[in-house]
């Protein structure tokens, strides 16, 4: 898995690949990792398949309850500790959990990473998975605070593509999510195959070459 995110001048750009691996097989293509807790919030996930499933349905639950007893939107702040307090109290159960939790709420846009191990970090740029070396190598060399929302979506997707052309355990979809102050949008879903052409199109000296 590879999956990525930062906070830029506009808000929060999320971006995943779909990829479900055992070993060498590929289990599934299509996994939904970006997870729409409710239409402010986003989480990602990488570690365990079946984890993922549970845990982020489990977080939006929580996240519904404590809207209901606070008659109020739960803050970013707030979920990741949910998440990260849950999680810390199955360690050494084995679980395998590397998520993010973006956001925007009161303070402005926001970003946790949260860990099995019980890490809780705030941060402006992460990348958690398998991917995420290849990742962070695209996105440390192109970040700027000061983007445009097609900039840092063009940024990510570059970021998960290249990812994935390096990463067995990364393929599929590279999916390009951007959290705004009042909700999130999906902007791009695109096969990274198809992003392989159009970051390497074929012209006759690259024929030449392969010759
Ligand atoms: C057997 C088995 C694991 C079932 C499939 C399964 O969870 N694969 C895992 C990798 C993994 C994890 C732990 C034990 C083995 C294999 C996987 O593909 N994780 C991706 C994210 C999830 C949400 C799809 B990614 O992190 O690579």
């Amino acid at each position: 898995t590879t999956t990525l995110a930062f906070i830029f001048k506009e808000g929060v750009m999320v971006t995943a690949d779909s990829r479900a691996s055992m070993g060498g097989y590929i289990s599934s293509h299509s996994v939904k990792k970006i997870i729409e807790i409710n239409p402010y919030m986003l989480g990602t996930m990488a570690g365990g398949a079946a984890d993922r499933q549970f845990w982020h349905r489990n977080l939006g639950i929580k996240c519904r309850l404590h809207e209901l007893a606070n008659k109020r939107r739960i803050s970013v702040i707030g979920a990741s500790k949910l998440l990260a307090n849950i999680l810390y109290s199955y360690r050494g159960m084995g679980l395998s959990v590397g998520t993010m939790i973006a956001g925007w709420d009161e303070t402005g846009p926001g970003l946790y990473y949260v860990d099995s191990e019980g890490g809780r970090l705030k941060g402006t740029r992460f990348s958690v998975g398998s991917g995420s070396p290849y990742a962070y190598g695209v996105l440390d060399s192109g970040y700027k605070y000061d983007m445009s929302v097609e900039e840092a979506s063009e940024l990510a997707r570059r970021a998960i593509y290249h990812a994935t052309f390096r990463d067995g355990a990364s393929g599929g979809v590279a999916s390009v999510y951007y959290v705004g102050p009042t909700e999130w949008k999906k902007l791009s879903g695109d096969d990274v195959g198809e992003l392989h052409y159009h970051y390497n199109p074929v012209t006759p000296s690259t024929v030449e070459q392969e010759m």
